[in-house]
């Protein structure tokens, strides 16, 4: 582990953002071991100086000469002893350079878990970092994971690397990252599976674990994880511009290093910033959100939403409704291949937010008769609609948990009726992939798209459907769930 050497002593008092990203420069350029429990205390004491207290609205131009309270070398020394102290007062350091076991990780986990506040708010904001649990003993089920990577990076195992799926994290260890173990709990009321392997049972369908296609971390893309947990948030509609700077200076100086490159998370939350203030011409943030999307194609089999979602809210914002709806389905196109369980909410919640929120919004706009070139008359829209409608659809089957209910078919049915006949009439639906369909059933999907062979089957798809004079659409057999679910 690199430490806390005197070159980064040297930055103390910080009193600038510039000297953050200095430090952070330094601990990911001159080693391959940038001290994770340093960074996340130094990240956490600003985020937590500049949210607690009433200074919203300073006025913030740049990096240089946006004034932070003095930060000093003693408080982040105090705190990062602690956390030595904590860690190594209870589990031995790795001196032979073994591998970890289960059973180190458990008690890694362990120490962090035990120490915890007994009960508190655990979805409040600034609980990610290791300031939050030295100076409050609260962290958030993100900390903890991070947390525990950190302790296990104290005591020389260099080996134990955080796994990222899009609502959990996780622990892997051992030879090539071989083994892997939960340190953390997930959602509300759940009893705690920390110690065990990963996805072994039903949940191994489940979104929550994205078809053992997580997001596994080099040392640096951890650091880009707790980068991307920085909350700028001072309350529900504030933010601390200078916390947001910060973030998009340090997403910046991770993107330069290539260290974003498999996480696309990281890039969507720099596209987010990016859309809101703009810091580097030439990279426009929807070209982040397209690099994001390739990422998770590339390296993660196109199993992952929040590529898609992130985009499309991108469009929707910006009243690009077309191609909203366009990754509206890409996102529907992915979920349509897992099944639903009570440990997803967080995926239900952002496509029922899609469905009975945005899309009646559109509607409601497009509709409203002024619109020159409305999309009610592109049947490409429609198409989009019934791809992003039947992928819920094939979510909901076979899942022992049911996905739709009235609530989704109102809007549903209120939304297609606003397209006339004959802009219908044009979309000619292709029932093809039915073995893949067949195949979700007796859960055998998993296995041969494990093969990554996802971009080929897009290659091939994109030659063949692109057809100007009509829309062709390659759909799966349940537009008859879909016309049930009308029709109720
Ligand atoms: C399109 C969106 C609704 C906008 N923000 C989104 N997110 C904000 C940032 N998020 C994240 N950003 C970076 N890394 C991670 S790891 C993780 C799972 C818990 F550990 C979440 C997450 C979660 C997703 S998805």
């Amino acid at each position: 582990m690199a430490g806390f050497r005197d070159l980064d002593k040297a930055l103390f008092p910080i009193k600038h953002i510039s000297a953050v990203v200095k430090l952070f420069r330094s601990q990911l350029e001159d080693t391959n071991e940038p001290d994770l429990a340093l960074l996340s205390i130094v990240i956490g004491l600003i985020e937590n100086q500049l949210t607690s207290r009433s200074n919203a609205g300073q006025l913030i131009d740049s990096p240089e000469t946006t004034v932070l309270p003095r930060f000093e070398l003693e408080t982040v020394e105090n705190l990062y002893r602690k956390f030595k102290i904590v860690i190594t007062g209870s589990v031995e350091p790795n001196k032979t350079k073994t591998y970890a076991t289960r059973d180190l990780v458990k008690r890694v986990s362990d120490v962090i878990w035990n120490s915890l506040t007994r009960s508190y708010y655990k979805d409040r904001a600034h609980l990610q970092s290791l300031y939050s649990y030295l100076t409050g003993s609260k962290l958030d089920c993100f900390g903890v994971a991070f947390a525990v990577v950190a302790g296990c990076q104290v005591l020389g195992y260099d080996d134990v690397h955080l796994a990222l799926s899009e609502d959990h994290a996780w622990v892997v260890f051992g030879p090539h990252g071989s083994e892997t173990a939960e340190v953390t709990w997930h959602g509300k009321g759940n009893e705690d599976k920390r110690g065990q392997e990963i996805g072994k049972l039903d949940s191994a369908r489940s979104w929550l674990y994205v078809n053992n296609k997580p997001v596994v971390c080099t040392r640096q893309m951890e650091v880009a994880a707790l980068v991307s947990a920085i909350n700028p948030s001072l309350n529900a509609s504030v933010d601390a511009t200078e916390v947001a700077l910060l973030q998009q200076e340090l997403l910046w100086l991770l993107y330069d290093l290539g260290h974003l490159k498999k996480y696309p998370m990281a890039i969507g939350n720099l596209g987010d910033l990016e859309e809101i203030s703009p810091k580097r011409p030439g990279i426009a943030c929807s070209a982040l959100f397209e690099e994001a999307i390739d990422a998770a194609r590339r390296f993660y089999n196109n199993q992952h939403v929040y590529p898609y979602t992130y985009q499309g809210g991108y469009y929707f914002r910006n009243k690009k409704y077309k191609e909203a709806f366009e990754s509206w389905a890409n996102a529907s196109d992915v979920i349509r291949l897992y099944n639903y369980s009570r440990d997803d909410e967080e995926i239900y919640k952002e496509f029922l937010e899609i469905a009975n929120e945005h899309i009646p919004y559109i509607m409601k706009i497009e509709s409203s008769g002024f619109e020159a070139n409305t999309i009610l008359k592109k049947s490409e829209c429609f198409a989009n609609l019934l791809k992003f409608y039947d992928g819920i659809c094939q979510w909901e089957e076979g899942s022992a948990t049911p996905v739709l209910h009235i609530g989704w078919a109102k809007p549903l049915v209120n939304t297609i009726s606003k397209f006339d006949a004959d802009v219908r009439a044009q979309v000619h639906i292709v029932c093809d992939n039915m073995e893949e369909k067949l195949s979700k059933k007796n859960g055998s999907i998993f296995n041969n798209n494990n093969n990554n062979n996802y971009e080929k089957e897009y290659q091939a798809t994109m030659s063949k459907s692109n057809n100007k004079d009509q829309t062709t659409s390659h759909f799966y057999p349940t537009i008859e769930a879909l016309t049930a679910a009308c029709s109720e």
